[in-house]
């Protein structure tokens, strides 16, 4: 119980501000918590020692992957499914290594380069979430903009690079009309400060695979959910706040029309992250120098079938078996944005990404989970359901 306490917290910690990079395949007896990983100092022999045990990999087609956010929502279920399926596992028992460190720390991302030669870098550490923009900018821009610079420099210099994956956001498509949006559609007009960052990215790392030869695919993933989520995100407080006969307010547009969005479990973005990384090819340069032209791609990674705020209460109403008090409410001017859909023929054709999980199917996984981590109280009639999917 104090473990998953931990965990809640970190992921919590990791979606607000950042970073935690965890590698793999590292096999350290049972590590005490990230904190400790840190106070045993990174530079120390020993901490070299087991970073270098923990990348060695099974056999040369396996990865040693540098993920970054990995006690972030999306990185820890990408973590443990790398580690489920093997690569790099050289020690008896499997484990992961989660180094406690920010991607600005210039120092310790080179020392992890100087160490392990990663053959991937899956950058998932970012400052998430559309409306904290405007609370508190310059964490988007600390994480999102120069944390990835910070990143992309060591891997340009590192010898051989890796091939870089990362989290991109179907928020570039901003102000986008034309539906589904399509990879080749415009992200010039974003609605967020969040969604600029992202687009940001998407340029920093087009000049990083055109001047220095880095392999770098971009996923813009579309409102990921599920058992882990993130907090801030509505359908986990919505869940929360209706537990509780808290009031949520949803959103629908000026017009009266529906907002909807493009829900996508996390089983699927998984299934896609791990698509990508399988897919990469490798990074033409080395020590800082192009000698050829490398690939670069962008996916959208969404469930191509938009679903109505309204209707994801609904749902969350039925599995919990409580009536919501609902506050409708014309969406602010938050960043938000009134619809999302993914074309994801591209991710189809190249990655073999094919999601099968239904908005219903995902949130009721995510419902059992959340009613088997916090334990609501007895009188909450959905609490008998108590099976965790993980
Ligand atoms: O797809 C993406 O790229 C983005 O998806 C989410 O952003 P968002 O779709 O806004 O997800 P939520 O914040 O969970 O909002 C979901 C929907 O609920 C609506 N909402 C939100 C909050 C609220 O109080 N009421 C309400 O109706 C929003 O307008 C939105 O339509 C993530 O938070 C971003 O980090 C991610 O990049």
């Amino acid at each position: 119980m104090i473990h998953r306490l931990r965990l809640s917290k970190l992921t919590l910690w990791s979606s607000i501000f950042l970073a935690f990079i965890l590698f793999f395949f590292i096999l350290s007896p049972p590590s005490p918590s990230p904190a400790a990983n840190r106070r045993e100092s990174w530079g120390s022999h020993h901490w070299e020692k087991r970073v270098t045990k923990s990348a060695c990999r099974n056999s040369d087609s396996g990865f040693t992957v540098l993920v970054t956010g990995a006690a972030g929502f999306i990185g820890c279920h990408v973590s443990l499914s790398l580690k489920q399926r093997g690569d790099g596992k050289v020690l008896s028992r499997a484990g992961v290594f989660v180094v406690e460190g920010d991607i600005n720390d210039a120092a310790l991302i080179r020392k992890l380069f100087d160490v392990v030669h990663f053959t991937h870098v899956m950058h998932l550490a970012a400052q998430a979430g559309v409306r904290y923009a405007m609370q508190n900018p310059h964490s988007y821009v600390h994480s999102n903009v120069a944390g990835f610079v910070n990143l992309l420099e060591a891997s340009k210099d590192a010898n051989p690079q890796p091939a870089i994956v990362w989290a991109s956001s179907s928020s570039v498509y901003g102000l986008n009309s034309k539906v589904p949006f399509s990879e080749k559609d415009r992200t010039d007009q974003p609605a967020s400060l969040y969604a600029a960052t992202k687009k940001a990215g998407e340029a920093i790392a087009h000049s990083y695979n055109h001047i220095y030869g880095l392999s770098i695919t971009g996923l813009r993933f579309f409102t990921v959910y599920g058992p882990w989520g993130r907090p801030d995100m509505a359908y986990f407080f919505f869940t929360k706040d209706i537990l509780k006969g808290k009031q949520i307010t949803v959103f629908e547009a000026a017009d009266g029309g529906t907002v909807a969005r493009d829900f996508t479990y996390i089983d699927d973005i998984v299934k896609g992250c791990l698509g990508a990384l399988d897919t990469a090819k490798r990074s033409t340069g080395s020590g800082g120098k192009k000698k050829g032209p490398a690939q670069f791609r962008i996916y959208n990674l969404g469930n191509t079938s938009p679903v109505a705020v309204s209707e994801l209460v609904r749902i969350l109403e039925k599995l919990l078996k409580v009536k919501a008090k609902k506050k409708v409410m014309v969406m602010p001017r938050n960043g938000d944005v009134q619809f999302t859909h993914a074309n994801i023929s591209r991710a189809h054709r190249e990655l073999g990404y094919m999601p099968t999980t239904d908005l219903e199917t995902g949130l009721s996984n995510f419902v059992k989970w959340y009613l088997d981590f916090y334990s609501p109280s007895t009188k909450n009639p959905a609490s008998s359901s108590s099976s965790s999917s993980w």
